[in-house]
């Protein structure tokens, strides 16, 4: 019946949308209102493609006295249209399905039965009771045998299916503790600290759901944006919202985020170091001083007929001009131009007024004015002014520095030799630790985009004013489009769009998503932001983020434990006082759905190493594997890894972990079903089966790298190996010898 409705509504919207599509011509009115009938069946039509598999899979029977006793609970919310609009299914979101989340033994919340329905292509596959309340269950009748709570195999069937490479959503078995953070009304800064396998990206990705579906009409406008630490972890994840219906999420990682620059560079672990560091605030700044020069000798120009002087004294006071508006550097350039060209013009002044003969005049201030135009128009003046306080992109003058050894110096004299060495660099591109730069520098230099903008301003004024027209037209003649007895149930426009929606909508030059206008926008500020691996992100990242969310709205999901990134936080205070004070709360989320309770064992042991006072999360289930190391030779080392992978179960996924100078001679291992990788790039994502290589350079190679050898351990689902040619760390003492094991 539901699956019925389903397709009645998807019909629906696609006769609608054939029919806009179809009707051509007309009036811009017209035209900009198809346009956002397209925009709303397009997205429903979407909404109900990403519904079909599973629709619904969950339902409650309330105990007595709930005037509603049984609710089903699905991926989309229908109503009977027929019967009053009567709620035949609840869409996860919804406040009134929270119980089939919530309820618990100890807390049944007026639930006495929850059921897991799991399905296959509209066929009901399985069903899996609990009852929360035996005695009151049995009481309403529901199950006779009724014999206790059986709601885990929904999970752990869940959890033991063979992994894709894709993340899956997991609206069919949020658990509680994560419910509570999905659904937190927290307007401030949400921590969620966790240990590996908690369920954090599942849990904020949900959460980005569940605010677009409760708060959408404030956040469709400004937009969610979501930070990942790499390309490859956005791939990931990148399903998980489309298959809950929500496509306006800007997904992006630090070194994408701003805009028309990709991180193609690596960088080392001192440059990381370096660049992440808010000491970076004052090396800019610097360097965007050292372009504001004086002259070291005067420079002669030909103006006119006249030889003219542009001296320290002249330059001088113009950048002291400059400089005391505190305007960002490009802004400021007006006032150094004028003030350069003032001294230009009254140095020549001064000189023709002592050439006066009896019976001259001295130049009236009419004359000089002329004088400072005409040095404006003039080339050569112009050209000498300009390269003393040049017009500067954040790109020229970051990669200008970075190409310099003497301008690091002049800027960054208080780093060692060793730090501003490693900032030096010869490749053309940028790093990801370079775009908080260029995002700092953009701020710093300013853009002179006065004309642009009012232009815009100008252009949107009209834009809504014609959209107004559009809707009173609509708005006029409605009751004769009913008296014609058009569809009452088709909804008009001005019943879903006010003017300057529609504007937005028609927006001729670009008819994009909130998601497509933000990314290309380094001024846009987001509804809502939400923070991936949080822990990763650097100071100076953390700069560029809060620019983009003044409301200070923010989901920060991460686990100190885990951080790999040099630049990298421990202390979530630490990072957030700057921006929120104590204006920020922290949950926690504790158990492990992914890593198997004998691979947390042995990464308990790292983790101590790592941080003595956290505790691994618990695990929530076994697999029977244990874990194991197998010492080899240099020559084997490649050749066994191989064997290992071979014995891996299909279907299901490898991956191996290796330290970033043995990546090549592994790289020929890759298939679509193994992931050769390092332990940066593999943050974020699981496997069933993990290798590592040589674990005890992958603790050296980085100043983080016992936090990285946690992340490699805790990337499994089921099994792990560690295949090595060197002594094992200490902290790996616990693993079974695959000799022994294999006997
Ligand atoms: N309630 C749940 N129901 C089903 N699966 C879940 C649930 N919670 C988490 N999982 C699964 O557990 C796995 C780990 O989740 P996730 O990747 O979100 O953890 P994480 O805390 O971000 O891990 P890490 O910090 O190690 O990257 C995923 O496969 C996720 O789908």
């Amino acid at each position: 019946m539901l699956y019925d409705q389903l397709d009645a509504l998807r019909k629906y919207a696609q006769n609608r949308l054939s029919t806009v599509l179809l009707e051509t011509g007309g009036t811009p009115q017209a035209r900009s209102e198809r346009e956002s009938f397209t925009h709303l069946y397009t997205d429903d039509i979407a909404k109900y493609d990403a519904a079909e598999n599973g629709l619904c899979f969950g339902r409650i029977d309330l105990g007595p006295g709930d005037d509603a006793p049984v609710r089903y609970v699905g991926r989309v919310g229908i109503l009977d249209e027929a019967n009053d609009y009567e709620t035949l299914l609840l869409d996860w979101r919804a406040p009134m399905a929270r119980p089939f989340y919530l309820a618990t033994p100890a807390a049944p919340e007026n639930v006495l039965r929850r059921r897991h329905i799991r399905s296959r292509s509209r066929r009901v596959t399985s069903l899996a009771d609990e009852y929360l309340d035996l005695a009151a269950a049995r009481e309403a009748g529901l199950e006779s045998d009724a014999t206790g709570v059986a709601g885990e195999s929904a999970l752990l069937s869940a959890l033991d299916a063979a992994r894709t490479g894709q993340m899956n959503d997991i609206v069919e078995t949020i658990q509680s503790e994560q419910d509570a953070i999905i659904r937190s009304e927290h307007r401030s800064v949400l921590v969620v600290q966790g240990g590996p396998g908690t369920g954090k990206t599942a849990v904020a990705l949900h959460r980005a759901a569940y605010l677009l579906y409760t708060y959408r009409q404030q956040l469709a406008k400004s937009g969610v944006l979501i930070i990942g630490p790499n390309a490859t972890f956005l791939d990931y994840i990148g399903q998980v919202l489309p298959s809950l219906g929500e496509t306006g999420v800007l997904l992006s990682t630090i070194g994408n985020l701003y805009p028309g620059v990709r991180a193609t560079l690596d960088e080392s672990p001192t440059a990381a170091q370096v660049k992440g560091s808010t000491a970076m605030v004052q090396i800019l700044t610097k360097a965007v001083r050292d372009r504001q020069e004086v002259p070291s000798a005067p420079q002669t120009l030909r103006f006119d007929t006249y030889d003219i002087v542009l001296d320290r004294k002249i330059v001088t006071r113009a950048r002291g001009r400059a400089r005391s508006s505190r305007r960002p550097h490009n802004l400021a350039r007006p006032l150094f131009v004028a003030s350069a060209i003032d001294g230009l013009a009254q140095q020549l002044a001064a000189r023709l007024g002592e050439n006066v003969v009896d019976g001259g005049s001295l130049l009236s201030r009419d004359d000089i004015a002329d004088m400072r135009d005409e040095m404006k128009e003039d080339a050569d003046v112009m050209s000498a002014i300009d390269a003393l306080w040049p017009d500067l992109t954040p790109q020229q003058v970051l990669r200008d520095l970075l190409s310099s050894p003497e301008r690091i110096l002049s800027a960054a004299p208080d780093l060692t030799a060793a730090e501003r060495e490693s900032l030096l660099r010869t490749e053309r591109g940028f790093s990801s630790a370079d775009a908080p730069l260029l995002d700092e520098l953009a701020e710093l230099l300013g853009i002179d985009d006065a004309a642009e903008r009012e232009q815009a301003n100008r252009q949107w004024r009209n834009q809504i004013a014609d959209a107004q027209g559009a809707l009173d037209i609509l708005t006029g003649s409605a009751p004769q489009d009913l008296e014609d007895e058009l569809d009452p149930e088709i909804l008009m426009a001005y019943d879903l769009i006010d003017a300057s929606q529609l504007a937005s909508r028609q927006d001729a030059g670009a008819r994009l998503t909130t998601a497509e206008r933000a990314a290309s926008d380094r001024t846009w500020t987001y509804g809502h932001v939400i923070v991936d691996e949080a822990q990763e992100l650097s100071d100076m990242a953390w700069r560029m983020v809060m620019r983009r969310i003044p409301n200070r709205w923010m989901t920060l999901v991460g686990d100190v434990a885990q951080t790999g990134d040099p630049a990298g936080t421990t202390s979530w205070a630490e990072v957030l006082e700057p921006y929120v004070a104590q204006r920020w709360k922290r949950t926690e989320l504790t158990v492990n759905y992914r890593t198997p309770s004998e691979i947390m064992t042995i990464a308990r042991d790292v983790l101590a190493a790592i941080d003595p006072v956290q505790s691994v999360p618990r695990s929530v289930r076994d697999s029977g594997n244990e874990p194991w190391a197998q010492y080899v030779t240099d020559d084997t080392l490649v050749p066994t890894v191989s064997d290992r992978l071979a014995e891996h179960p299909r279907p299901g996924i490898s991956v191996v972990l290796v330290p970033h100078a043995m990546l090549e001679q592994f790289v020929h291992l890759r298939s679509n079903v193994v992931t050769v990788s390092t332990v940066k790039d593999a943050k974020g994502l699981e496997f069933d089966s993990v290798l590592i290589v040589e674990p005890s350079d992958i603790v050296t190679e980085s100043p983080r790298g016992m936090g990285d050898l946690y992340v490699a351990l805790t990337r499994a689902t089921q099994r792990l190996g560690v295949v090595h040619a060197r002594e094992l760390p200490a902290e790996l003492s616990g693993l079974a010898a695959f000799d022994v094991l294999v006997q």
